[in-house]
This record gives structure tokens, C-alpha cells and sequence, in this order.
């Protein structure tokens, strides 16, 4: 699917008018401080129920508001809305008209994803940016998962309230061995989503970084150490484990390494190398999630001119092209945006000003 059109009311400086895109590819112009990233949060938060900057919902209704609302309608005719109080903390997800009652209703028709000057942090951050990474993939991608989460959720969060409490060792071991056995399915489907995963990046990695791609590993630890059993490793943790107070192994502590001739690639890469590594990330996942068919995924990508030079970008405007997805993309200023332009194929500009965002003709 792609977004047609997005409604906005009282969300961020955005002015609330309709905004119709093109099915495959925008680009949003507009100086510091205009709206254009407000526009993507729109959209982020519609697929994902948060913003992607701040954990502080009440920053993104405008000044002297409570509440804020986003409504799109899908190329299926299908709308899908949310509001949010921030005063009441009160969201309200619709769906064609009905009242859902979980966010996941939303994900499961849009599936957004992208590319800030934050997703840095996937590289330089601790390990939680690229668990969310991994997992809203595997989310998309492997049908059952959701559920797997779910199951080991609930199990984790059982053990963990049986650690603090000192729950007697009969009971601790009922919940521990339950608790490993739902480690094992989860760290299970993240392994294939994983191998699935690298195969594709590879094929983003060889258009969008050549000269390095084949000396690019990923590499996918999955919360304890891969040589034993996770009953093992608890048993020999038990003590640790009570003065931590929560389960220090298993399927949520995962992590995936990012090397480059085998180390980290840390400080190895530089910027602009950095942002078309994150780049193919992101469309390995878009490709993947496509793939499945269920959702077609939205691929937005704040301010893509910075970092990249002008080759970089054309490498970008290439790989996009491979894209059987919507992209929306930013930028400060339009000649930024000339590598990325199509000559042959049409795509939408719009122009932002005080949160107006306005259709340009060419
Ligand atoms: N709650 C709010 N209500 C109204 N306006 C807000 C709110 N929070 C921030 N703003 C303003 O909204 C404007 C748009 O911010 P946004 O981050 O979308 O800009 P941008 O076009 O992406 O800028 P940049 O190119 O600098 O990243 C800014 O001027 C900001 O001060």
C-alpha cells in the first residue's frame, strides 16, 4: 500500500492541510524550522504509535493544545487514524471508522520506516536502537512472532517479578525452564529473520556501498552465549541474577554487531559511508517486509543531503529506483535533491513554509 493522503489536526507547527502524495516517490523542501520533519513524525507516529525523536507525547501537539490527531487514506481507500490526548494520556486508533483497540491494528497496514540524523545511533548507541531495529522487521516479516514476543514477554516478566520477590526455588525453576524454552523459539525466528536479513542487505550493500560491501559482516548474538544451554547459563547466574534483580540472559538481551574486515565498524566508516551503511539497512528491511506482501513498506528519510556527496546521492537515487516502495524524503534546500530527481518517472515536490506544506508544479 502507500499513503494517499495524510490530515493533520493540531500536530506539531504542521497547518492541518491535506496532503495528497505520489504513490512512489516525494521530496519535501523547506528551510530550518519549517515542518518537514514534523511531517515525517505524522506519518512515524502512525505506523508506530511514538515519535521517533522524544518519548514526550505532549511535545508533539502544537503549543496551547491537548490534543493532536493524524488520519491517512491508504491506495486501498482504507483510513486509519490516531488521536492521542496528552493531558489524558487517551489514544484513539480508527480504522476505517472502527474503534481498535490496540496499536498493532495500525502497524499491520502501515509499516514505516526511517532514516534520521538519530538512526545513527544504531551504530554508536547501546544495543536497545538495534533491537528495535531487528525486531520491528521480524515483526513485519514473520507472521508468528508477534505472538512468540508476546508469549515470552509475559514468561520474562513472570521470572523477573519471581527474582525480585525471592519466589520460592520450585516455583523460580517452573518459571525459569518455561522461560528458556520460550527464549529458544524467539531467538529461533530471529536467527532465520537474521540469515534472511544479511542475504538481502548484501544486495543494498553492493549498490549503495561497493567498494566495501564484501568486507561487511553482521554479526547476531543472541542473548547468551551461543556454545551452551540458556538453563545452564542461569543456573551458573542464579546469584548475579537475584542481586539484578531481573533475567540477565536470554532472548531479549540479543544484539547484532555491524564489522567491517571483521571489527567494529565503529570509527572505521566515514559519515557519509555511514548513512548509505544505514541506508541499506533500511531498504534490506523495506525489501524484506515487500517481499512478504502484506504491507508495502513507507520509507521515509529526513534530510538526505547531509553527509552524502553528490555520487553518494546519484548511488541513493539508484537503489531507490529497486525500491517497490513509497518514499518521502527531505531536504533544506532543492538543488541537494537534483541527483535524486528522476528525469523519466514522476514524483511529487512540495514546498514547506510555517508548516504549510504546498504541491510544487515543476
Ligand atoms: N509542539 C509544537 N507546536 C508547534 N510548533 C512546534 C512544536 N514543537 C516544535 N515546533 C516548531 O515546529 C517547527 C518545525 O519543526 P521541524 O522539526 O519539523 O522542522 P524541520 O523543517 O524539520 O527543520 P530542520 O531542517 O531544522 O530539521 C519548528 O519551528 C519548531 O520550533
Amino acid at each position: 500500500m502507500s499513503v494517499v493522503s495524510l490530515i493533520t489536526q493540531n500536530f506539531r507547527n504542521l497547518s492541518g492541510k491535506k496532503i495528497v502524495f505520489h504513490p512512489d516517490l516525494n521530496f519535501i523542501v523547506g528551510d530550518n524550522g519549517s515542518g518537514k520533519s514534523s511531517l515525517l513524525e505524522a506519518l512515524f507516529y502512525l505506523g508506530h504509535g511514538k515519535s521517533f525523536r522524544t518519548t514526550k507525547t505532549e511535545s508533539l501537539v502544537s503549543f496551547n493544545h491537548e490534543q493532536f490527531v493524524a488520519n491517512i487514506t491508504d491506495s486501498q481507500d482504507r483510513r486509519m487514524g490516531i488521536s492521542r490526548n496528552v493531558l489524558t494520556s487517551q489514544t484513539e486508533i480508527k480504522v476505517d471508522g472502527e474503534r481498535q483497540s490496540r496499536l498493532s491494528d495500525l502497524a499491520k497496514n502501515i509499516a514505516v520506516q526511517i532514516v534520521t540524523p538519530e538512526s545513527f545511533k544504531l551504530f554508536f548507541g547501546g544495543p536497545k536502537e538495534r533491537r528495535r531495529f531487528i525486531d520491528l522487521g521480524l515483526f513485519h516479516v514473520k507472521h508468528d512472532f508477534a505472538k512468540q514476543w508476546r508469549d515470552f514477554s509475559k514468561v520474562l516478566k513472570q521470572r523477573n517479578a519471581g527474582i525480585r520477590s525471592l519466589m520460592e526455588p520450585g516455583l523460580r525453576r517452573y518459571w525459569t525452564e518455561l522461560f528458556c524454552q520460550h527464549s529458544m523459539v524467539v531467538a529461533q525466528s530471529r536467527q532465520e529473520y537474521i540469515n534472511e536479513f544479511i542475504e538481502e542487505l548484501n544486495v543494498w550493500l553492493g549498490l549503495l556501498l561497493p567498494s566495501i560491501a564484501e568486507e561487511i559482516t553482521l554479526q547476531y548474538s543472541r542473548g547468551w552465549n551461543k556454545k551452551r544451554e540458556l538453563l545452564d547459563v542461569l543456573s551458573e547466574n542464579e546469584d548475579k541474577e537475584l542481586k539484578y534483580g531481573s533475567s540477565l540472559y536470554g532472548a531479549h538481551k540479543f544484539d547484532v554487531k555491524f564489522l567491517l574486515h571483521k571489527h567494529p565498524i565503529d570509527f572505521q566508516l566515514s559519515r557519509g559511508q555511514q548513512k548509505l551503511f544505514l541506508l541499506a539497512l533500511t531498504f534490506a528491511q523495506a525489501k524484506l517486509i515487500e517481499k512478504v506482501k502484506r504491507v508495502k513498506p513507507i520509507l521515509l528519510i529526513d534530510d538526505i543531503g547531509a553527509e552524502l556527496d553528490t555520487a553518494s546521492r546519484a548511488l541513493v537515487s539508484d537503489a531507490i529506483k529497486e525500491l517497490n516502495c513509497q518514499v518521502i524524503l527531505t531536504a533544506i534546500d532543492k538543488l541537494v535533491l537534483a541527483p535524486l530527481v528522476p528525469s523519466n518517472e514522476s514524483y511529487q515536490m512540495f514546498h514547506v513554509e510555517h508548516g504549510e506544506i504546498s504541491a510544487m508544479s515543476e
